[in-house]
């Protein structure tokens, strides 16, 4: 977790608002922002998860894909609005390479991390929580754990994500005002030969309505524990992963219900 005093409470309520009004915009507008990448784009609401609702920027800390996302969204008027999410993923993808690197460093590695930046690229995913209704689930999001490396969150101001502990119990995530959760991704499970844990993790509705955004960094290039985390005590994992293949992988619908789809596709 990061608590940014830096980060000016403004932009926090601003985005919430932009998030409001962009999930308030009719189905038809909505469905436009298509991905190439699996399990980005425009997610509808569906009988299997009937609160969650979400839309996803690529590369967002470039300027003309939140241009041609704001277009798309809102065509007479955005300029304010592709401001504000190119600023914001600029500012989290800072943070995203000030964490990977005191992680570098802390293991002695620090040499690899240059390289590894220039690998890395962002995506920003927007969602929408509603409140469940009386006798509704009120899961929010189905347990995962997430498949790119680092994972920057913040919410509005209405808790709901649980982290699950390596002992099985789940434990909620109490986001302090102005924090930010930050959780390793699979990816930052195999480039550390597991040392770094990525969490299950899911969201859990109570009574109010939740939005949540989202940062996550992927590697363009293959991902491997630099040979300084391998020996004896720790003999490799993993094979070399690819972190969009790995996404392919898990998009054939029946491979999603897999235990542990990260070793069934690179595990040694
Ligand atoms: O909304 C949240 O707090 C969590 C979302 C999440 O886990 C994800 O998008 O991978
Ligand atoms: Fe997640």
């Amino acid at each position: 977790m990061a608590v940014h005093d830096k980060y000016p409470s403004e932009v926090s309520d601003s985005i919430f608002s932009v998030l409001q009004d962009l999930f308030n915009l009719p189905l038809e507008i909505k469905v436009q922002n298509t991905s190439q990448t699996p399990l980005f784009g425009y997610y509808a609401p569906n009988p299997n998860v009937p609160l969650y609702e979400s839309t996803s920027i690529e590369d967002a800390i470039n300027l003309e894909p939140v241009q041609e996302f704001t277009n798309q969204m809102w065509p007479s008027k955005n300029s304010h609005i592709c401001e504000l999410l190119h600023c914001y993923a600029n500012q989290v993808a800072e943070l995203d390479k000030m964490v990977s690197k005191l992680v570098f460093e802390s293991y002695g590695v620090e040499k690899y991390h240059e390289s590894h930046v220039g690998s890395v690229t962002y995506f920003l995913r927007l969602a929408k929580y509603r409140a469940p209704e009386q006798n509704e689930t009120n899961l929010g999001v189905r347990p995962h754990t997430d498949k790119n490396f680092i994972t920057i969150l913040q919410q509005n101001e209405v808790d709901g994500l649980e982290v699950q502990l390596k002992n099985g119990s789940w434990i909620p995530v109490d986001f302090p005002p102005s924090s930010v959760v930050i959780m390793a991704g699979d990816a930052f499970s195999v480039w550390s030969n597991g040392r770094v844990h990525s969490p299950f993790h899911r969201v859990t509705m109570k009574g109010k309505g939740r939005y949540s955004i989202a940062q996550f960094s992927y590697c363009k290039k293959l991902v491997e524990a630099p040979t300084e985390l391998v020996d004896d005590e720790h003999p490799l994992l993993y094979k070399p992963l690819d972190n969009f293949g790995f996404l392919r992988f898990l998009s054939k619908g029946e491979r999603r219900e897999i235990q542990n789809p990260l070793k069934a596709y690179c595990g040694i």
